[in-house]
C-alpha cells in the first residue's frame, strides 16, 4: 500500500522517538532523584554470594518492633505458646526515631531474592546513617537472641522457586526433645562425639590458623532404629545450632545444589538422611529398560505421557556436585557448619564420598548393648539396676534388637511405670527374636545345602 522508501522513513522516525523518549525519561529520572528531597539506602539479604546479616537483623527487627506501626497484621499461634505472634504483612513500614520519619519498603527481584528499601528525608540524612541504621542492627540482633530458636528447614522442590513464588527453604521451630544424655550408645564412643563436637565449635581459631574452611563432616551407619536421627537432634540440641534437612530428590540439578547451600546460614547442620537410597549418584539415565518394559503395556501413549513427566521430575543431582557440595570451593562460604549423611548399608555408598576429610568422622550406631540397655532403662523406668538384669544382659549378648524396639517394649503402657512388666515385655520380645533367627539361620543354612547339591544347578 505504501512505497517502500515511505515504509522506511516512518520506520527510522518511530525508532527515532523511541529513542529520544527513553533519553528523556532516563534524564527526567535523573533529573527528579537530583532535585528530589529523599533519599535511598538499599540493604539486598545477599551481599554478592554471602548472606547479609544486615539484612537479617532488619527483617526482625520490623518484624518485633514495628507491628505497632504497621497496618496490616498477620496473626500466627505457634505451637506450644499460648500468644498470637503478630508479623507485618505491608510491603511498606513507617518507622518513627528522634522524631524522624523513615518508610522501609521490600522489593523482590525475578530470582527471588528480596531487598529492603529505606527512604528518608536529605535533611535526616546524618541521623538515620550515623544513629538510626546502628540502632536498627543492634536492635535486631537483641531480638534474635531474645528469642533464639533453633530452626529446622527443609528445602521446597525447586519447580516452585521464584518471584512471589516459595523461597529456596522453608522452616519451623525445631522442638526436638533429644539429648546426648538420653542417647543410648557406648560411653566411649558418646564421649569421643561429645569431644569432637565441642573441639568443632570452639575451633574458630584453630582452623583459620590450619587454613581450612571451618565445617566437618559426619557419616552416621547403621540399621535401622539404633538413633542416628535422634543423634542428629541431639547434635542440634547441643550446640544450639539449626538442621537443614536435605531432600536430594526434590533438587533438579548441580547448579540448584549450590544455590541451596549459598542459601544456608552458620552454625548449621546440613543433613542428608539415608544417603544410599536419596539418589542414583551415578547420573546415569537408564531409560532403555523402562521403555522396553512399558512396550509391552496396552494403553502405549498414555504411558510414554507418564514417562514424560517422571523425565522432568527427575533429579540430575550427581555424584561429583555432592562432592562438591561438601567440599568444592563454593562449600567454604558461611562458617561453622556440618554436614550429616546417614545410611543404613555403608557398603553401597561410593568411596569417595565417605573418604576420610569429606566425612571427617564415620560413627557407628549398632544393635542395642546391654550398656544401652542400661541408658533406656534410666530414662524410661527409672530403673538403676534390677534382679532381671542378668538374664536380659545374656539374652542381648546374643540378639541383635535395635534400641528403637527395646525402647518400644520399655516404653509406659499403663498410667504408672511398671518396671517388672516392661522388662518381662522386653524379656519375651528377645526371646521372640532369638527363635525367629534360629529359624532363618537353620532356613539359610537348608537352602545352601540344597543350592551346594543340586545337580541341575549347571543348567541355570
Ligand atoms: N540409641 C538410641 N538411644 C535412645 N533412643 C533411641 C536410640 N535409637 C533409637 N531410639 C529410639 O527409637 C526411635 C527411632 O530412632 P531413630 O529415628 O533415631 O532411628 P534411625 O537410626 O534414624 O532409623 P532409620 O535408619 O530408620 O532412619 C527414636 O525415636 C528413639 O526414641
Ligand atoms: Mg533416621
Amino acid at each position: 500500500f505504501f512505497p517502500n522508501h515511505l515504509k522506511i522513513a516512518i520506520k527510522e522516525c518511530l525508532i527515532s522517538s523511541i529513542q529520544q523518549f527513553t533519553f528523556v525519561q532516563r534524564f527526567s529520572d535523573r533529573f527528579i532523584t537530583f532535585f528530589s528531597p529523599y533519599v535511598e539506602i538499599k540493604i539486598s539479604q545477599y551481599d554478592g554470594f554471602q548472606y547479609n546479616h544486615a539484612f537479617a537483623s532488619i527483617e526482625t527487627y520490623l518484624g518485633e518492633k514495628a507491628t505497632d506501626k504497621a497496618k496490616h497484621l498477620r496473626a500466627s499461634q505457634v505451637r506450644e505458646s499460648k500468644d498470637l505472634v503478630l508479623k507485618r504483612d505491608d510491603t511498606r513500614t513507617r518507622d518513627e526515631y528522634q522524631g524522624v520519619n523513615v518508610w522501609w519498603e521490600i522489593e523482590t527481584d525475578p530470582e527471588g531474592f528480596r531487598t529492603y528499601k529505606l527512604t528518608f528525608h536529605r535533611r535526616s540524612r546524618d541521623i538515620v546513617t550515623d544513629s538510626y541504621m546502628k540502632y536498627i542492627f543492634e536492635e535486631g540482633k537483641l531480638i534474635e537472641a531474645k528469642n533464639k530458636k533453633m530452626k529446622l528447614y527443609t528445602n521446597n522442590p525447586s519447580s516452585s522457586w521464584g518471584p512471589n513464588k516459595t523461597a529456596l527453604w522453608r522452616c519451623i521451630d525445631f522442638e526436638h526433645p533429644a539429648s546426648f544424655d538420653t542417647l543410648a550408645m557406648d560411653s566411649k564412643k558418646k564421649e569421643e562425639i561429645l569431644n569432637d563436637l565441642s573441639a568443632f565449635s570452639n575451633g574458630k581459631e584453630y582452623y583459620k590458623k590450619i587454613g581450612k574452611a571451618w565445617k566437618r563432616g559426619y557419616l552416621l551407619y547403621g540399621p535401622p532404629g539404633t538413633g542416628k536421627s535422634t543423634m542428629i537432634a541431639a547434635m542440634a540440641n547441643l550446640l544450639n545450632y539449626s538442621i537443614y534437612d536435605v531432600e536430594l530428590t526434590a533438587i533438579k540439578d548441580n547448579s540448584e545444589l549450590r544455590k541451596l547451600l549459598i542459601g544456608t546460614a552458620s552454625k548449621s547442620i546440613i543433613v542428608i538422611e539415608d544417603i544410599d537410597c536419596s539418589l542414583d549418584l551415578t547420573g546415569q539415565r537408564n531409560n532403555k529398560k523402562e521403555s522396553f518394559l512399558m512396550s509391552w503395556k496396552k494403553d502405549k501413549e498414555e504411558d510414554n505421557d507418564k514417562d514424560k513427566g517422571k523425565e522432568e521430575n527427575k533429579s540430575f543431582v550427581t555424584l561429583s556436585g555432592l562432592l562438591n557440595f561438601i567440599d568444592g570451593i563454593w562449600s567454604a562460604c558461611g562458617q561453622e557448619r556440618i554436614i550429616v549423611f546417614t545410611t543404613n548399608h555403608l557398603a553401597k555408598l561410593d568411596p569417595a564420598l565417605i573418604r576420610r576429610g569429606r566425612m571427617d568422622m564415620h560413627i557407628e550406631l549398632s544393635y542395642c548393648t546391654f550398656e544401652a540397655f542400661k541408658i533406656l532403662a534410666k530414662n524410661y523406668l527409672d530403673l538403676d539396676t534390677h534382679p532381671l538384669y542378668t538374664k536380659i544382659e545374656s539374652l542381648l549378648k546374643e540378639t541383635n534388637i535395635s534400641p528403637a524396639d527395646v525402647a518400644e517394649n520399655l516404653m509406659k503402657k499403663k498410667s504408672e511405670i511398671d518396671a517388672d512388666g516392661s522388662l518381662n515385655d522386653l524379656i519375651n520380645a528377645l526371646e521372640r527374636k532369638n527363635t525367629q533367627n534360629a529359624t532363618v539361620a537353620e532356613n539359610n543354612k537348608k537352602l545352601g545345602y540344597m543350592k551346594r547339591f543340586n545337580p541341575f544347578r549347571k543348567l541355570f
